[in-house]
């Protein structure tokens, strides 16, 4: 085997490191077992040199990265389910599969079955009684049907009451009707629809007994199982190119009066029977469950990405020289600036907080959702709003930090062979699906707002809001983890109760509630904005404690030292909010920026040694910039020798063009 050779600069980080990496792997996997399980999986995909592209994503045509999209998908799912452990249950398989980042390594631009994945079969779990379950998900998990999750609308994609999709029930014939009446009534948006499913989940408004009986779930086959071709009735085609996910095959969908049978309608919430009779379930929001479930996924493939980002920029930083810090010395490092620590050492920390929460997330989805199949259904608004500001707050600090990794890369950073654009456009997008974060901020506030009221009336309150009643002032500030911890939920409190007196003011003043709620409604986000980093902060310091306990020491401290930094960043983020609600003075305020600068400097020796306790391959990175050996001039070199335009000394359109022109004869 040949010797990698690591350029100095980085092995000379990596000798420097105070703790030992394969211990951060370990940790952050879930244990030595776990490592090794996804290494073994990652070894087994990667021997597939089918999986590999030959000629780089970003030369093809559209409709040739579509093909070899989809080429790679079928053998890649064929070599995952080869490994597939069926003694895992879903649960244990998705928590276990949390650190896996393998697909990156197939795709630059995400998956044609993605939304397969990740919504028809949990839509067809979460909505479809036992009969349609036992028929629908074996055909779906053997990959006889792909299916996608067919919601937005053209004209609709937040406000669901809003859609207009119509599925009539008949009972001459005890089939639906689907119908979109208007041009903004076609299914716009979802992955896999274009050219890939052949099924798909169709929210649509239910009308019986000439009664809108609201938003429900239909299984409805788009194309011939044999031919491919699009059903009668069904009009189908790809949306167009995008900033991503242009692999993703996202479709728009259009019924002609199509009809299905009456066991189509997903029944395990709401029923219509033979003669159209409904039957609403125990809560109707319980329809919405499979995008709570996608939510909770979400906050964790952030913590994915923006490790991935955060990966490439610390290398190269380590990499890369420029200008001067002393006259007499060399080129530093440019990781040797303490504003370039500052814009990635963030990204770290931010990567561990959010994959932290997202564990802790995914273990209460998981409880709340068995208390749902067992009838109960008291938790399901706190996770909702759990889900929702957790999401929102993971896709922007994600999209945030990935774009300043980017930024921190100066010019080889708007490569696509470093592939950190292509990491923008697979993160920016959450942002927007599976909930507008405006709008999802809103549903947080409204949560808030009831909880205040159930407080006032001395109710007790969900644990996530528990925090809300407790009215003893911040007599002291204190400036530890958990002093800071304490005075985000203080603004948090504050901000609620000053949005609340608002909205009630201007109710008062006579505007209705509606009204007063759109002009409450930036207070309200902020406060909504800042319980969740409340949550993120105190679950990240406290899940730390809990899990880092057995760690050796030189780890723990590394881990801690990111715990406070990231509580100190967001506390000097937020000196405003933290001066108008707790104790915090001038001189507090100079103490925490010291703090945050030493902070830096110590976790300066350990910054590659964090990120490559991340262990992503390069084959998931997918960089010129961030690969394992540093090699990144000759790399951007050997990448840029791939462009087709090197092919040949001069280009046709010289002859064709330019000498012309440039002679006067064009
Ligand atoms: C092994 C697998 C591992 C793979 C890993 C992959 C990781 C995955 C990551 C990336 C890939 C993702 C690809 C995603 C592709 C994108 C897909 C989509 O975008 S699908 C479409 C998503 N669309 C939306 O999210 C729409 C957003 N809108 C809404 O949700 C709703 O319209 C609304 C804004 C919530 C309002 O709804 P509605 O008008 O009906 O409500 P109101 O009448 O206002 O009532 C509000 C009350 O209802 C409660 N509520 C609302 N939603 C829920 C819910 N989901 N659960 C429980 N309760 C809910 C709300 O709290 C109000 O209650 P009250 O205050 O009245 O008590
Ligand atoms: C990459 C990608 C993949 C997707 N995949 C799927 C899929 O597979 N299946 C699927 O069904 N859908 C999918 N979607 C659609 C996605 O779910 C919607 O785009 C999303 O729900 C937002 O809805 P919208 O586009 O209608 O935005 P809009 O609601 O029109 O938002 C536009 C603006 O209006 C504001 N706004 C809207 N309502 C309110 C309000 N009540 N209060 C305050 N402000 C408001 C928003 O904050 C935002 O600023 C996908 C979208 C993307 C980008």
């Amino acid at each position: 085997m040949a010797k990698i050779t690591v350029n100095k600069d980085l092995a000379s980080e990596r000798a420097k490191c105070e703790f030992n990496v394969e211990e951060l792997t370990n940790y952050l996997d879930g244990g030595r077992e776990n490592t090794a399980r996804r290494r073994r999986m990652e070894d087994k995909v990667l021997s597939v040199k089918e999986l590999r592209d030959e000629i780089p994503e970003e030369y093809l045509s559209h409709k040739e990265k579509y093909e070899n999209a989809i080429r790679k998908a079928v053998l890649f799912y064929k070599v995952q389910k080869s490994l597939d452990d069926p003694n895992q249950s879903d649960h244990e398989r998705i928590r276990n599969s949390y650190r896996s980042t393998i697909t990156s390594a197939i795709f630059k631009d995400n998956s044609p079955l993605t939304l397969h994945i990740v919504m028809f079969i949990p839509a067809i779990i979460g909505q479809g009684n036992d009969e349609q379950r036992e028929y629908w998900l074996k055909r779906a998990k053997n990959m006889e049907i792909i299916g996608t999750y067919a919601q937005t609308e053209l004209g609709h994609g937040t406000f669901l009451r809003g859609l207009e999709t119509t599925a009539t029930y008949d009972p001459a014939t005890e089939e639906f009707v689907l119908h979109s009446p208007t041009l903004t009534a076609y299914k716009w948006w979802p992955g896999g629809l274009a050219h890939t499913a052949n099924y798909c989940v169709v929210m649509a408004i239910l009308y019986t007994k000439s009664k809108n009986c609201g938003i429900q779930p239909f299984i409805v086959q788009i194309r011939d199982e044999e031919t491919h071709m699009p059903l009668p009735g069904i009009k189908l085609g790809e949306i167009g190119a995008k900033l991503g996910y242009n692999t993703v095959n996202n479709g728009f969908l259009g019924f002609d009066n199509h009809r299905i049978p009456r066991d189509r309608m997903l029944m395990r919430n709401a029923q219509v029977s033979k003669d159209g009779t409904f039957t609403a379930g125990a809560n109707s929001k319980l329809t919405y469950g499979t995008m709570v479930y996608v939510r909770v996924l979400i906050v964790n493939n952030m913590a994915n990405l923006l490790a991935k980002a955060v990966t490439i920029a610390i290398r190269y930083s380590a990499v890369r020289r420029q200008s001067k810090l002393k006259p007499e010395d060399p080129e530093p490092q440019i990781l040797d600036y303490v504003t370039q620590q500052h814009k990635l050492f963030i990204g770290i920390a931010t990567s561990h907080a959010y994959s932290r929460t997202a564990l802790w997330l995914w273990d209460h989805y998981a409880k709340v959702t068995s208390e749902l199949n067992a009838g109960k259904l008291d938790n399901l608004p706190e996770l909702h709003s759990l889900a929702c500001c957790l999401k929102v707050l993971s896709s922007v600090d994600a999209a945030v930090f990935v774009e300043r990794s980017r930024l921190a890369c100066g010019g080889h950073g708007y490569m696509l062979s470093s592939n950190l654009p292509q990491t923008y456009g697979l993160v920016t997008p959450a942002s927007t699906f599976e909930g507008e974060n405006t709008v999802l901020l809103l549903q947080v506030a409204r949560s808030l707002v009831k909880a205040w009221q159930q407080m006032l009336n001395g109710r007790q309150l969900a644990p996530s809001m528990a925090y809300l009643a407790d009215q003893k002032q911040l007599d002291r500030w204190d400036g530890s983890v958990n002093g800071i911890i304490r005075a985000f939920q203080k603004v948090a409190r504050g901000k609620l109760a000053f949005s609340v007196a608002n909205f009630e003011k201007y109710q008062k003043m006579g505007l209705s509630r509606e009204d007063a709620w759109n002009k409450a409604s930036v207070q309200l986000t902020a406060a909504a904005e800042s319980h969740g980093r409340a949550i993120v902060v105190q679950v990240f310091k406290t899940e730390t404690d809990r899990i880092a306990s057995s760690l050796s020491p030189p780890l723990r401290k590394a881990l801690d030292q990111l715990v406070e930094l990231f509580t100190l960043y967001w506390a000097l983020e937020r000196l405003g909010d933290l001066l108008l609600y707790s104790p915090l003075s001038e001189v507090d305020v100079r103490d925490m920026q010291a703090r945050y600068e030493e902070l830096l400097e110590k976790i300066r020796p350990n910054a590659v040694g964090l990120v490559d306790g991340f262990d992503i391959r390069d084959e998931i990175l997918n960089s010129a910039l961030g690969a394992y050996d540093g090699r990144v001039y000759e790399r951007l070199m050997e990448e840029a020798l791939k462009s087709p335009l090197n092919a040949e000394p001069v280009n046709s359109s010289f002859h064709k063009y330019l000498k012309p022109f440039m002679q006067g004869k064009l």
